[in-house]
């Protein structure tokens, strides 16, 4: 089948721009589709265990027929690949391969191979140029688009990374056929976290469609993820280093960040089910802190929970401690002058940015989400 574009998005930032091309069958046509973006004739492919027996075929079968050189690396999935070691490995294995700077390294797969390669990207040779195929809900809403790379430490989630932009986003809906439902869910708060930060007419759009579209209306789908996009370039295209409003792309994660580094990585808690209950919290703590009304918060929870997403800290499967919770948060990169940076909201697509709000009003809002 040849590729249909549906939709073509650009992330408008001066020489670093490039197009987020969104449609059916890109990835049997990558070669074709890539080939204005390539400088050499030389391509490295990383891509997990997972997703290399549906779509590592096609793509090389494409770079074949464009007589391009490719050497593959297929690493271990889950998101204990977005470690110290696995980087390690990954560039001793690439440069094995004595690549040079102009070689192009195309990540194939979710945000941890998108956020792993982006990183190696950024650093093998003092840069190389990137490409990203995503090939979950999650990452074909966000983490391919943006340009924030990076691994996780034992002190938290993305702790070591740069602001990287890929060549260009090939984004092939195709591939969520075969995505196991529990990981489309997780992507899906994502999704809602757009309609919940600025946008509270594509939130209702969600309440509409959203369990048509989880259940594989692929119109839906494709509509959800190009307005996911737009959204996300235009606020990057605003703020790429995240000076200012970047940083509401990051409602309901400093709550997330703290309970999927309290389960450990292991796949206990997916990110976008941290996100999921994270953006619960968030409103929650807005409701105490006297912003927003009771009524909007449980409009969020009420959509997230009929979709089938976590809400309450009570739903992780992991004993979890507030006094924990509130430890890993100081680690929050939206830190300033001591005090943590909250994404809140006045209503649904009213968010805000609150610097150090009254500490124990969030720890109770988490004690509360804790209780069965
Ligand atoms: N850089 C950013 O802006 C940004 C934004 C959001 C999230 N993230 C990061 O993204 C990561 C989560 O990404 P994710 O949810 O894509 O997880 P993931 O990359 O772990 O993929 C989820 C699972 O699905 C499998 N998989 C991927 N595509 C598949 C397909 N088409 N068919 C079958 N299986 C498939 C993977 O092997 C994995 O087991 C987290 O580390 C998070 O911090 C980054
Ligand atoms: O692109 C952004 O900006 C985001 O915050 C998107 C988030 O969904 C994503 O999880 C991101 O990786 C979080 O970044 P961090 O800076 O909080 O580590
Ligand atoms: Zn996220």
């Amino acid at each position: 089948m040849p590729a249909e574009i549906l939709e073509r998005v650009f992330v408008d930032l001066a020489d670093r721009s490039y197009t987020i091309s969104i449609g059916s069958d890109l990835i049997p046509s990558f070669a074709e589709l890539a080939s204005d973006h390539l400088q050499s004739d030389r391509l490295f492919i990383i891509t997990d265990e997972n997703v290399a027996p549906h779509y590592l075929s096609p793509l090389l079968e494409s770079c074949a027929a464009a007589h391009l050189h490719v050497e593959t690396v297929i690493l271990p999935a889950g998101e204990q690949t977005k470690s110290f070691s696995q980087y390690e490995s990954l560039i001793n294995r690439l440069l094995s391969y004595k690549p040079s700077r102009k070689d192009c390294l195309v990540a194939l797969g979710g945000g941890v191979i998108g956020d792993l390669v982006g990183y190696v990207a950024s650093s093998l040779l003092r840069g190389l140029p990137f490409i990203q195929v995503p090939t979950t809900l999650l990452s074909q809403v966000d983490s391919s688009v943006g340009g924030k790379t990076g691994i996780n430490t034992k002190y938290g989630k993305n702790l070591v990374g740069a602001f990287y932009q890929p060549e260009a986003v090939f984004i092939d809906i195709n591939s969520l056929s075969t995505l196991p439902a529990r990981e489309t869910l997780a992507g899906y708060a994502e999704v809602v976290k757009y309609g919940l930060i600025n946008d509270e007419t594509f939130f209702s759009w969600l309440e509409e469609n959203g369990p048509s579209l989880l259940k594989g209306d692929k119109d839906l789908m494709a509509q959800a993820i190009s307005k996911s996009c737009q959204s996300k370039a235009q606020v990057v295209s605003e703020d790429e280093r995240e000076g200012g409003k970047r940083a509401l792309l990051n409602l309901g994660h400093t709550f997330g960040h703290a309970i999927e580094a309290a389960c450990g990585y292991d796949g206990t808690l997916l990110h976008g089910e941290g996100v999921s209950i994270g953006m619960c919290l968030a409103f929650e703590a807005s409701v105490h802190l006297g912003l927003c009304p009771q009524e909007e918060a449980d409009r969020v929870a009420r959509h997230l929970k009929a979709c089938g997403m976590m809400t309450r800290a009570a739903d992780v499967p992991h004993t979890l401690e507030a006094d924990t919770l509130v430890n890993n948060m100081a680690q929050d990169k939206k830190i300033e002058a001591g005090e943590i940076v909250f994404v809140l909201a006045e209503g649904i697509g009213k968010s805000l940015l609150v610097k150090g709000p009254d500490s124990q009003i969030i720890k109770t809002t988490i004690m509360r989400s804790l209780k069965a």
